[in-house]
This record gives structure tokens, C-alpha cells and sequence, in this order.
């Protein structure tokens, strides 16, 4: 990340997470590649600047309240790790597609993906139109981009109300692509509960950034010979600095187990900086953590590199055998960083390649 490390109001220190690394030859070479593009986009005081403060500035969500308006794009750019590099452009809610000072093909070419964030609370009609406008506008300039909707401020809502809310918005979106003969770009649609008061803004972000990730589906599969061989139940990769994880194992992410290991991220990182010797950042290829929950559950942290962890949650008596955990785990973290050396070779990583890392005990 750069632009904002001074305005962290507490959790990483500046400087954090962009000091010099055993991984720094692979951000040089990454640098130099196109960075994919993803667009905030919706109506105004929809909620688009907060969720880029919540999730990359660290900012609390009540001091989203008094956000002044974003009146030009704001372009940030975002490069924790080597796997997580792209751009985000927050634009203006008042900005419309149609408009003719809008230039289209410089904000939509090149773009991996539009966020449109509705406001939940509000009335969404208008909310709607603009979407439309601006997925037509976007699809005809740019046929591969995705559109990400998310259904915002859902914590006021009850349980009741967010699923009525997500059908109907997901209804009302689809309708108005069949009118216009759009139908095809439906299966393109997908929609996302958020709000900035809890982790569903990480989860969803989360998954927008992973499709951007071309070698998702090699980190899925080392994480999934990872936990089989290891009595894992399941498996984060973390980019560290963003709790955005980049990458899981096979088996269905709930969001308790998510918010687990958000936490644990947070633990660590406030007791590392309290009792670590580091000035320059707690985290170290050497880090780990266990934590120990009251219901015979383990929380296993592993420092990938500087910016990558992963989290695992495990039953207690599967931790007898932490030593085959551990070296699975090394193994895990060779592969990983042969994936980012072929990266840097230029090469396109097949899942086969890494159908057994080397050496892992079954
Ligand atoms: N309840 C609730 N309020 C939220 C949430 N996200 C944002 N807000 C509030 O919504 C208001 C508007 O947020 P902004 O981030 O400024 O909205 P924006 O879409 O960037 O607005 P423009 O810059 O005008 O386009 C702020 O008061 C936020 O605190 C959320 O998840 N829940």
C-alpha cells in the first residue's frame, strides 16, 4: 500500500509491510506488470470510501461517519504482497456513465473488476438504474470485467430483511438486463451482503480480489494437500496487513471461522509490537502463534513471508502431532515460493505443477 501509511490511526505502523523482504525481487518483477484494476462505484454516500478505509487504511468504522464526499477519482495503489497487487479507483457517486465528461474507455479498459455498492438502507431504485448504466456502458468497452454488487449497510437490517433485500435487488439487476436484451450478462452478476461494522466487508473483498489472482487455483490446491495431510479443518492464506485472504482450502468458509482468524491477526500482530525487538514490524518468516480455545479447538498462525500468514484451525487432539504439521507446513511454504519464482520467470503456473509439494508426509 502506499499512499496512506501516515493516516493509520492505530493497528500497523507506518512503514509496515513495505520494507525490504526476502520476497522483494518478486514485487520488482510483479511491479512492472499491468496491475488489475477494480472500480468503487454507486451512488453518493453509498458507502464506497469507507469500505476503502475500513479495509486497506485500517480506519475504525465510526470514523466513516463524518467522511466528507469524494468529488475526483481517488486512485490508491494497493501492493501488500506479490500475490496481492491491483489498483482501486474510488469514483464519485455523482459520476454517471452517460455523462460527457466521463471517459469511459480510459475507466473501464483495462479493468478487472467493478464494486457496485448499493446502499440497503435507502431506497434503491435509483441505486438500480445506475447500476444498469453502468454495467451496459462498462460490458460494451470491456467484456471481461466483472461486476461485483454489494448490497451495503446491511447491519441495520434484520435477518429477514437482508435476504428479501438481496432477492429482490438480484431480481430487479436481472430484470433489467432481459429488457434489454442483455440476459447473458446475468450469470456475470455477483451480489455480496456487506456492511464496515463487521468482517462481511473483508469476506466479500476477499473474494472480488481472489478472482483477480491468477494463480488462485495453485494456492487452493497446496492449501487443500496442506490440510488433508495434516488434520487441518480449514485453511486461510492471509495477506496480513488487510486480513483480505487470498486463497482457502476446499471446504466452505463460514464466517465464524473467518472472524476467528481475523482476530487471532490482530492479536498477534498488537502483541508482537508490544513485546517484539522489531522497529521496522512484527511479523518475520519465523513467526507463528497458538491459541488454545475453551472448546477444544487450536488457531495455528504461520508466517508465510512478511505479508502472507496462514491461519488454520485445527481439533486439539489432531495437534498432537504438531511436529507433521510443521513440516508439512515448510514444505507448503517451499511451494509457495516456487510459485512466486515461476511467477517471476514469466511462466503460466498450472495447478498439476503442484500436485505434491515436495516432501509432504501423508
Ligand atoms: N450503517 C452503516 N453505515 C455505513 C456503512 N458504510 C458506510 N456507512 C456510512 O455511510 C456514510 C457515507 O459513506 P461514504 O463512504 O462517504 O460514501 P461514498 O459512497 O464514498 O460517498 P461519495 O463520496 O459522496 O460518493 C458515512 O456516514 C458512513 O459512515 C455500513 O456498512 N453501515
Amino acid at each position: 500500500m502506499s499512499s496512506y501509511a501516515d493516516e493509520d490511526p492505530g493497528s500497523f505502523p507506518r512503514g509496515f509491510g513495505y520494507g525490504p523482504d526476502e520476497n522483494d525481487t518478486d514485487i520488482q518483477a510483479v511491479a512492472t506488470e499491468q496491475k488489475p484494476r477494480i472500480l468503487l462505484m454507486g451512488l453518493p454516500r453509498s458507502g464506497k470510501s469507507s469500505i476503502q478505509k475500513v479495509v486497506f487504511h485500517k480506519v475504525s468504522p465510526n470514523e466513516t461517519l463524518f467522511l466528507e464526499s469524494t468529488n475526483k477519482i481517488v486512485k490508491e495503489d494497493i501492493s501488500n504482497s506479490s500475490f496481492v497487487q491491483f489498483q482501486i479507483w474510488d469514483l464519485p457517486g455523482q459520476f454517471n456513465p452517460m455523462d460527457a465528461n466521463f471517459d469511459p474507455e480510459n475507466i473501464f479498459g483495462g479493468c478487472g473488476a467493478i464494486i457496485f455498492v448499493i446502499d440497503a438502507q435507502d431506497e434503491y431504485m435509483n441505486a438500480l438504474t445506475k447500476l444498469h448504466t453502468t454495467v451496459a456502458k462498462a460490458f460494451k468497452i470491456n467484456p471481461d470485467i466483472k461486476f461485483e454488487v454489494f448490497i451495503h449497510k446491511v447491519d441495520g437490517l434484520s435477518d429477514d430483511h437482508k435476504i428479501e433485500a438481496q432477492r429482490d435487488i438480484h431480481q430487479r439487476a436481472s430484470d433489467n438486463l432481459t429488457d434489454e436484451g442483455l440476459e447473458n450478462l446475468r450469470l456475470r452478476y455477483f451480489f455480496y451482503l456487506t456492511s464496515i461494522y463487521d468482517h462481511s466487508i473483508f469476506e466479500a473483498f476477499s473474494k472480488v480480489v481472489q478472482k483477480l489472482i491468477p494463480q488462485l487455483s495453485v494456492l487452493e490446491n497446496l492449501l487443500n494437500i496442506l490440510t488433508t495431510h495434516s488434520g487441518i479443518e480449514k485453511a486461510f492464506l492471509f495477506d496480513v496487513v488487510s486480513k483480505i485472504y487470498i486463497a482457502t482450502d476446499i471446504s466452505p468458509v463460514d464466517m465464524q471461522s473467518y472472524e476467528l482468524c481475523c482476530d487471532m491477526i490482530d492479536v498477534v500482530n498488537d502483541v508482537s509490537y508490544i513485546y517484539g525487538t522489531k522497529e521496522d514490524g512484527a511479523f518475520d518468516s519465523q513467526s507463528a502463534s497458538t491459541i488454545k480455545l475453551n472448546n477444544g479447538t487450536i488457531l495455528y498462525l504461520r508466517e508465510v513471508n512478511r505479508y502472507l500468514a496462514l491461519v488454520c484451525i485445527l481439533r486439539e487432539d489432531s495437534f498432537d502431532k504438531q511436529g507433521v504439521i510443521d513440516y508439512n507446513f515448510l514444505c507448503f511454504r517451499q511451494a509457495i515460493h516456487e510459485v512466486f519464482e515461476v511467477r517471476q520467470r514469466g511462466q503460466l503456473v498450472t495447478s498439476g505443477e503442484f500436485n505434491q509439494p515436495n516432501g509432504i508426509i501423508k
